[in-house]
């Protein structure tokens, strides 16, 4: 019998070692925004309509032209292989099989191309902005020649935060457990644990270049013609920058807890951002990332505007918990959720969640 979220947490915890348990689990400096995204999303309330036809609710929806069961996402997150042998394979065929996409991590511990044979559904590939361009232009080409489908330039990270737990065990990743897509020589860094500090804190500031701005992105323009979207956007001025510099998605993001302490929860600048891609009367989508927990935080989302949701460690969970199947099982739990309350809210299509259709989160800025 599938589990609730909950109890693959729990078992993912049990089965994991602590480090790596940490790793998953853990947030940047207080840890503040770990619950911040949650509290969010638990004080806006659901309005139902009553009376509307939903005899049959179709969840599907299209995401940068791909077809999807769900609006519904895996983000990125790097190492799969922490959590199972089979790593972002095993992922990748569990997202295909529930009908959603994947975000394949730059840091990803299976090569593009094996995760792409694995997959039934769409990817795309997540990207930190290295010093070396020409590494980032070999992974991009690669992830062409293989079929995904966009590029998602993470610019929350221009170096990874302090992560306290991360500190404390002196965080490294393991030797068997490689970022496969990239050559061994940029990523010594993050292998070799030393007291006291985090191994992939002082990769990215060996590796990541923290100096590009929004010209840089022409760059990655001439390098591809996959489209382009940007995750951990939270501010309106950015959203309109973005639409500027002709980006296709917005991610609205808090990295999960991970890089800015003390920000606005993503939740809460959803609506903002929602309405200057509006504003622009631009073709960009709008998707909301982190502490999506259950269906209703997908309606929650979608009333606020969004094009879809991304959601993290669940996925982690349950590849802790049994590979393929555990992250089918977590997968379809926030599937079928997410068709009851459809159904419940009157809502039978993604489009059918007015702006009404959900409380407002908080005050604007
Ligand atoms: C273990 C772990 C690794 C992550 N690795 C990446 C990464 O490589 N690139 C990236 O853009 N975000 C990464 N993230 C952030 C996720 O993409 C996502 O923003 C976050 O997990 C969403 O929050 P949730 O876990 O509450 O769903 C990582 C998150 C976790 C937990
Ligand atoms: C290896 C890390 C840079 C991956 C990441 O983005 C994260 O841990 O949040």
């Amino acid at each position: 019998m599938a589990l609730a979220l909950h109890a693959y947490e729990a078992a993912a915890k049990e089965r994991l070692p602590g480090p790596v348990w940490d790793f998953f689990a853990g947030g940047s400096g207080t840890e503040s925004m770990l619950t911040a995204g949650r509290k969010a999303l638990d004080r806006m309330q659901l309005r139902p309509r009553c009376l509307v036809d939903v005899s049959h609710c179709d969840p599907r929806t299209r995401l940068l032209g791909s077809d999807l069961a769900a609006p519904l996402a895996v983000a990125p997150m790097a190492y799969h292989r922490l959590a199972h042998p089979e790593g972002e394979v095993a992922t990748a065929r569990a997202a295909g099989e529930a009908g959603v996409l994947l975000t394949v991590s730059m840091f990803a511990s299976r090569t593009l191309e094996v995760i792409a044979a694995a997959a039934s559904g769409p990817l795309w590939l997540q990207l930190y902005w290295l010093r070396n361009r020409a590494v980032m232009r070999d992974l991009i080409h690669r992830a062409e020649a293989a079929g995904y489908r966009a590029l998602v330039l993470t610019v929350d990270a221009p170096r990874v935060a302090t992560r306290p737990r991360d500190a404390r065990n002196g965080w490294a990743i393991p030797p068997d457990i490689r970022a496969v897509n990239l050559p061994e020589e940029t990523m010594s860094a993050s292998h070799g644990s030393r007291a006291g500090e985090s191994a992939i804190a002082r990769h990215s500031r060996d590796q990541f270049d923290s100096s590009i701005t929004w010209a840089d992105l022409a760059w990655l323009r001439e390098t591809t013609s996959l489209p382009l979207v940007l995750k951990g956007v939270l501010t309106a001025e950015d959203a309109e920058l973005a639409v500027k510099h002709g980006v296709s998605a917005l991610i609205v993001s808090n990295h999960g807890g991970r890089q800015l302490d003390f920000a606005r929860s993503a939740p809460e600048c959803l609506t903002e951002i929602v309405e200057a891609v509006k504003a622009a009367d631009a073709e960009c989508q709008v998707v909301l990332d982190g502490a999506i927990r259950h269906g209703a935080d997908i309606a929650k989302a979608l009333c606020l505007g969004a094009d879809a949701v991304m959601t993290g460690r669940p996925a982690l969970w349950g590849l802790a918990h049994s590979g393929t199947e555990g992250v089918t099982a977590v997968l379809r739990h926030l599937m079928d959720e997410f068709e009851e309350v459809m159904a419940l809210m009157g809502a039978p299509t993604p489009t059918d969640f007015p702006r009404t259709g959900v409380t407002q989160p908080t005050c604007p800025h």
